[in-house]
């Protein structure tokens, strides 16, 4: 039996109060530090304080296979989800060179790629493997449900089992493997109740006639597990190994008060499903970015999230979160640091 973690609800409506009155005597006129202000708010109210402070980031970067991608439904092969994670682990993708910038303490988790990716010994401070393997790869959900329950109780539990021996107070997420913007389509068509077209869309590049054959795929899939319309039966039949152990990490992260980066599309199903399991999750989440891929508008309205930055990505590992995380640090500092008008002696405003 799959135990999932309590998680408080954030309705502490006096640090509210005291979070928006500093954040509105702050000397700037007032609302001018824009979409920030929210961010320096729920930062505050996440990590209840009215001097926030990020530490210890870890991003981790979840990677499996799909027994879907069997069905030409990705413009890349299987083969890359390994030789991508052997990227990451060798310092060269993107998410690699973006963690090592700005000191994210990088987790790749092997969740099941269908070629596992070797054990190895890693200097402190470089990208760390972690074996949670649950199979090769899922089965084609286009026939049949992609794992079995006890699997995808499994993946979760890992998700969660991996924040829990993680230090800091903030978990940036991310993933990787070949055919999962299939899986993020699939979750939010069936637990989003969005219409299955405007759910998917090029991933790593399909021209239209791909697009056409994905989304023909993605309907036999959601054919063939018509049944499977609770959370967890969804993400049992039509998910990933590595959207599960995200869903995992993120339940566990929300219930240990961790602020959470959500990067892409797929970070974002990982986050619907947590929602929908316990919504409270979402008052903990930071959504990174609005990704080019094409469900993901949908899914951030059905999330109802603000993204911080919007620049056209579609790469996931976990980059936009990376790219955005900056603007979360300089939120925590003029919390901290900015002065009153008040403290500095600026006049507020005129008045009448
Ligand atoms: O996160 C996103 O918004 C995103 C959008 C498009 C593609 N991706 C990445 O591309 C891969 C999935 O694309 P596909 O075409 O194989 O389904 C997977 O490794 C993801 O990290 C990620
Ligand atoms: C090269 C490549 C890098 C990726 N990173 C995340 N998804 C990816 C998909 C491809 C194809």
């Amino acid at each position: 039996m799959l135990n999932l973690p309590v998680i408080a609800p954030l309705n502490d409506a006096a640090l509210t109060e005291r979070l928006q009155f500093l954040i509105d005597h702050k000397t700037k006129p007032l609302g001018a530090l824009g979409r920030l202000e929210a961010l320096m708010l729920r930062l505050g109210l996440i990590l209840g304080s009215e001097a926030p402070a990020l530490h210890a980031p870890q991003m981790l970067v979840c990677a499996a296979d799909h027994g879907l991608a069997a069905r030409g439904v990705s413009a890349y092969p299987s083969d890359v989800t390994w030789q991508m994670v052997e990227n990451f682990l060798a310092g060269g993708a993107a998410v690699s060179v973006l963690a090592r910038q700005h000191g994210l303490a990088l987790t790749v988790a092997d969740c099941g790629v269908a070629r596992a990716i070797p054990a190895r010994d890693t200097a402190p401070g470089a990208p760390r493997l972690v074996s949670r393997r649950i199979a090769a790869g899922t089965q084609d959900a286009s026939v049949g449900p992609a794992m079995t329950r006890e699997q995808c109780a499994q993946a979760l539990a890992n998700g969660m089992a991996m924040v829990r021996d993680m230090p800091g107070n903030v978990l940036l997420l991310g993933e990787m493997g070949i055919g999962n913007t299939s899986v993020a389509s699939l979750l939010l068509a069936r637990l989003g109740g969005v219409p299955l077209a405007d759910c998917v869309g090029a991933g790593t590049g399909l021209d239209p006639a791909g697009i056409a054959r994905k989304r023909a795929v993605l309907q036999q899939a959601l054919d063939a597990n018509a049944t499977a319309t609770e959370p967890l039966a969804a993400l049992a039949a039509l998910g990933g190994f590595e959207v599960a152990t995200l869903t995992g990490a993120v339940l566990q992260a929300a219930s240990e008060h961790r602020v959470i980066v959500v990067d892409g599309f797929i970070t974002g199903a990982a986050v619907l499903v947590a929602a929908r399991l316990a919504p409270q999750v979402l008052q903990r989440c930071v959504f990174a970015h609005r990704s080019g891929e094409r469900g993901h508008a949908h899914l951030l309205e059905v999330l109802r999230a603000d993204p911080l930055i919007d620049l056209g990505l579609r790469l996931g590992e976990g980059s936009g979160a990376a790219l955005a995380w900056p603007l979360l640090v300089s939120a925590c500092a003029v919390l901290r640091e900015m002065a009153s008008f008040e403290s500095a002696g600026v006049n507020g405003p005129s008045g009448g």
